[in-house]
């Protein structure tokens, strides 16, 4: 059985974002943006271009301040951004190995390549940053969702940007296992991921 399905229902949240509002450049962007993230759901955060979902994402994982409102973010947090910080000079290994250790959570070269061949790059372990197309830059960041010790929320910014559908299923898999395994994640998204669990949304609208 499922290991989210036998968690209690009283689990605490692993995300509370109560009335919160963010301005940019002098603009509103939202307000009154109330969730309750718990183990085993996953979030979608939906709106048109310039709406605020990567802005709301940078709130939830504490990168800037929101004008109002309360953030309480319950589990260790793992970001994937939208732009994730890769190094040209890096090798694929490298470059996954730096990731992880950053975010406070070392891993072995045995561990790299174990996380390497499910997003298809462990032939491609030796290879510079600079050699890869933007799917495959992509799939470099994603590798991170494959390592030991993954932390229980997952904040994913864009995360089918620049996928093959191939690649896109693979992903929707490893959430729904997340989920299943009692983790939580939120992400935005133009497309939707070929899940299999239900997600929850939440839509950012013009102000
Ligand atoms: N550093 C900044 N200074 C001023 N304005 C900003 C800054 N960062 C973002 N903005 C503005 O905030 C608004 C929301 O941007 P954000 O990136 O959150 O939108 P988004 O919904 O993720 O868009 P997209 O779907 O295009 O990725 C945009 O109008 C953008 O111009």
């Amino acid at each position: 059985m499922p290991l989210a399905s036998m968690l209690p229902s009283a689990a605490p949240p692993s995300l509370i974002l109560q009335r919160v509002g963010q301005s940019r450049g002098g603009r509103q962007l939202f307000e009154g943006v109330d969730v309750a993230l718990h183990p085993g759901q996953l979030l979608w955060v939906q709106g048109a271009n310039g709406s605020g979902k990567t802005s709301l994402l940078r709130v939830i994982c504490g990168l800037t301040t929101p004008r109002v409102g309360r953030v309480h973010v319950g589990q260790a947090l793992l970001y994937i951004g939208h732009r994730p910080g890769l190094k040209d000079v890096l090798s694929v290994i490298e470059q996954l190995r730096s990731s992880a250790a950053l975010a406070g959570r070392p891993c072995t070269e045995g561990d790299a390549l174990a996380a390497l061949a499910p997003v298809g790059l462990d032939d491609a372990a030796g290879l510079r940053l600079a050699q890869l197309s933007e799917g495959q830059r992509r799939r470099v960041a994603l590798a991170q969702l494959w390592l030991p010790r993954v932390p229980p929320l997952w904040v994913l910014d864009e995360p089918l940007a620049a996928l093959d559908m191939a690649m896109a299923d693979r992903l929707a898999q490893r959430l729904d296992r997340h989920a299943d395994e009692g983790g939580s994640a939120v992400f935005t998204s133009h497309q939707a991921l070929p899940l299999r669990r239900a997600v929850r949304t939440l839509s950012l609208g013009t102000l």
